[in-house]
């Protein structure tokens, strides 16, 4: 009897997911779900600082201690960085089913308390929970390769990710049938009117952080236009408000330890209150186990939370218009190629 051996390559590959920003928050909890889902799934923790990329390996080992972990040294607001993690990487493996494009920052300067209390009365109580509009003073600084630290960490440097990691991402990999899902960490503070195309950095605004996370939905509206017909699907996700080391670089721990009665609360009113990494993680794994190509291009994801602090999956539309999208993303292929030939790559 002859037996049928051949399998396609969904039936015999373990899955791969690259995560940026692993070592911590969202990303690091993310890293422990997916393990959790699939004992078999390959983990690349991307992380700017490899002691602390290789203390959170440790950790997922624990629980875990046959898994395949590798920590990559990748810093986002480096394209130098960016080049030779994506060298490393690709030396590793040869398609990528989930990249993660998680790691962000904020600077932070101070909390506009007299908007907090004259909002908390106003009807955009919501609306301020939800999104921190008019609350945070930011600041920004230029990076080494003179582009805004924000808008660089954010955004460009998982451009710059994804155009290096192409070719093994969806059948551009060489395999007819491998299919790479892109998974943005947005925000619910991404904000249409904080962002210019003129200033796609935001050099000249006073919101860095916001216009940085409309920039992400705009270019993963743009990357399915353009990636689709390869098996590379994007998509954007708002994991709510997280305690994490984002949070106590705004206010500090036990500030916010001593809220989370307010913002278990405020649940009942703003689901985005999901407080732990473990909930506002909910939408970036939930998004690993669908079906890509069945999701809508323009669907924003987001993790929430109910008042008994069970998480859930909702939907919302971006109406992103793909025109500009491909035009955003034209100014970042031009951004790319300058700086390619500055570091002659
Ligand atoms: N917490 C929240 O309420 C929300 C967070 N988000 C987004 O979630 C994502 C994860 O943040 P969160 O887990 O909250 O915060 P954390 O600060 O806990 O995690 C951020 C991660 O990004 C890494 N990182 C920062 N800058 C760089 C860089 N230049 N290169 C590589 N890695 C970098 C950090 O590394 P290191 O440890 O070395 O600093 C860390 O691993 C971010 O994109 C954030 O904007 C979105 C909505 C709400
Ligand atoms: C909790 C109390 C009593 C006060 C805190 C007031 C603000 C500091 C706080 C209210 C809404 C928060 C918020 C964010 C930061 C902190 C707040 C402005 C974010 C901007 C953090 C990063 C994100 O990505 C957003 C989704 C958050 C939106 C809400």
């Amino acid at each position: 009897m002859v037996m049928d051996v051949k399998k396609n390559f969904h039936q015999t590959h373990s899955k791969v997911a690259v995560i940026t920003g692993a070592n911590a928050g969202i990303g690091f909890t993310l890293a422990e779900r997916l393990l959790k889902a699939n004992h078999k799934i390959r983990l690349c923790l991307a992380c700017r600082n490899y002691d602390k990329g290789q203390a959170a390996a440790k950790a997922l080992k624990e629980s875990s201690p046959d898994v395949d972990i590798w920590v990559v040294l990748l810093d986002t607001s480096s394209v130098e960085s960016v080049y030779a993690a994506s060298k490393a990487i690709k030396e590793r493996y040869d398609h990528i089913d989930y990249l993660y494009l998680n790691a962000g920052m904020m600077k932070v300067t101070g909390v506009d308390w007299h908007y907090f209390w004259k909002g908390l009365f106003s009807s955009r109580v919501f609306f301020m929970f939800t999104t921190g509009e008019g609350l945070l003073k930011q600041e920004d600084n230029v990076t080494n390769d003179g582009l805004q630290n924000v808008f660089q960490t954010n955004v460009f440097g998982h451009y710059v990710l994804i155009k290096e990691l192409e070719d093994v991402l969806g059948n551009l990999s060489g395999k007819p049938d491998g299919t790479s899902q892109l998974i943005w960490t947005s925000s619910s503070a991404s904000l249409e009117h904080k962002f210019d195309i003129e200033d796609f950095q935001h050099k000249k605004g006073n919101d860095p952080y916001s216009s940085s996370k409309f920039a992400m939905d705009v270019i993963s509206v743009g990357l399915n236009s353009r990636m689709n017909k390869f098996n590379i699907f994007s998509h954007a996700v708002c994991p709510g408000l997280v305690m994490t080391n984002l949070t106590y670089g705004i206010l500090p721990q036990w500030f916010w330890t001593l809220s989370l009665p307010l913002l278990w609360l405020l649940r009942f009113f703003v689901p985005s209150m999901t407080s732990t990494t473990d909930n506002g993680s909910e939408a970036l794994l939930w998004l690993s186990q669908q079906n890509p190509s069945a999701l809508d291009p323009q669907s924003k994801f987001l993790s929430e939370v109910s008042v008994l602090n069970k998480p859930f999956v909702a939907t919302k539309q971006m109406n992103i218009d793909p025109d500009k999208a491909e035009r955003l993303m034209q100014e970042l292929d031009r951004l790319d190629l300058s700086l390619r030939a500055r570091y002659k790559k």
